[in-house]
């Protein structure tokens, strides 16, 4: 499972990396809104250091006319690296942006993907990832599970190297079922992650097998 984390705390991040298996961060503006009145570019060379080179670093630009996106694109990845994948919102503006920089050699995720039809427009300028937002796609009707088996059987058919990197989660079996049609990775946030192992069973197994030691062998280890 390739799990990149959808948050900007740095403490959350920290504490993923001991135990789940992360292979990136993602951030937009609202992600970073969380974490006050920051420095972004310091901020996100943190984190930046905090998940080293061999993860992938998803930043969006903030700007929505080509010529501010296009400033914002060089701006991240001067300051925090050219390895950096941009995040572009897949608008009519967005397109052009994401054709014009990978024109130039930026990596770059497209997001705010709520069709079918915007996935592959992405993917034809030349996007690395596709972020389809389930979440969202569920709330506007959409059935978010087609578009992602449909883009990916698209990509296998075409042998593209794009990667679906599904986004917006707000509950375990959204990103499951995500995963079980296709995604190639999920992104998501502390409040879902932190789902994961948060289940009564688990901790109810491992306190009666705790008892039923020290019923027979009191403070002994084994
Ligand atoms: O960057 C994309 C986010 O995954 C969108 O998630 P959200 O629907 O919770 O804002």
């Amino acid at each position: 499972m390739n799990l990149i984390i959808d948050s900007a705390n740095t403490c959350k991040i920290k504490d993923y990396l001991t135990y789940l298996p992360v292979v990136g961060v993602t951030t937009n503006p609202s992600i970073l809104k969380k974490e006050g009145n920051i420095d972004v570019i310091e901020h996100l060379t943190e984190i930046r250091n905090i998940i080293g080179k061999n993860r992938t670093l998803h930043v969006q630009t903030i700007a929505s006319d080509y010529t501010g996106m296009m400033e914002d694109a060089k701006k991240i990845a001067e300051s925090i690296g050219k390895d950096v994948y941009i995040k572009i919102p897949c608008s009519k503006t967005g397109l052009k942006v994401i054709k014009e920089l990978k024109n130039e050699g930026y990596n770059i995720t497209a997001t705010a993907i709520y069709s079918e039809i915007q996935a592959l427009l992405a993917l034809a300028n030349g996007a690395d990832y596709l972020a389809p937002y389930v979440n969202r796609m569920e709330n506007l009707n959409t059935n978010p599970y087609t578009v992602i088996s449909n883009i990916r059987n698209y990509i296998d058919h075409n042998n593209h190297d794009t990667k679906i990197l599904a986004a917006s989660f707000k509950n375990v079996n959204q990103v499951l079922e995500s995963l079980h049609k296709g995604a190639h990775t999920v992104t998501v946030g502390a409040e879902v992650v932190d789902k994961f192992l948060d289940d009564a069973n688990i901790n109810k197994a491992i306190t009666d097998f705790s008892n039923d030691w020290e019923e027979i062998h009191g403070n002994l280890n084994i």
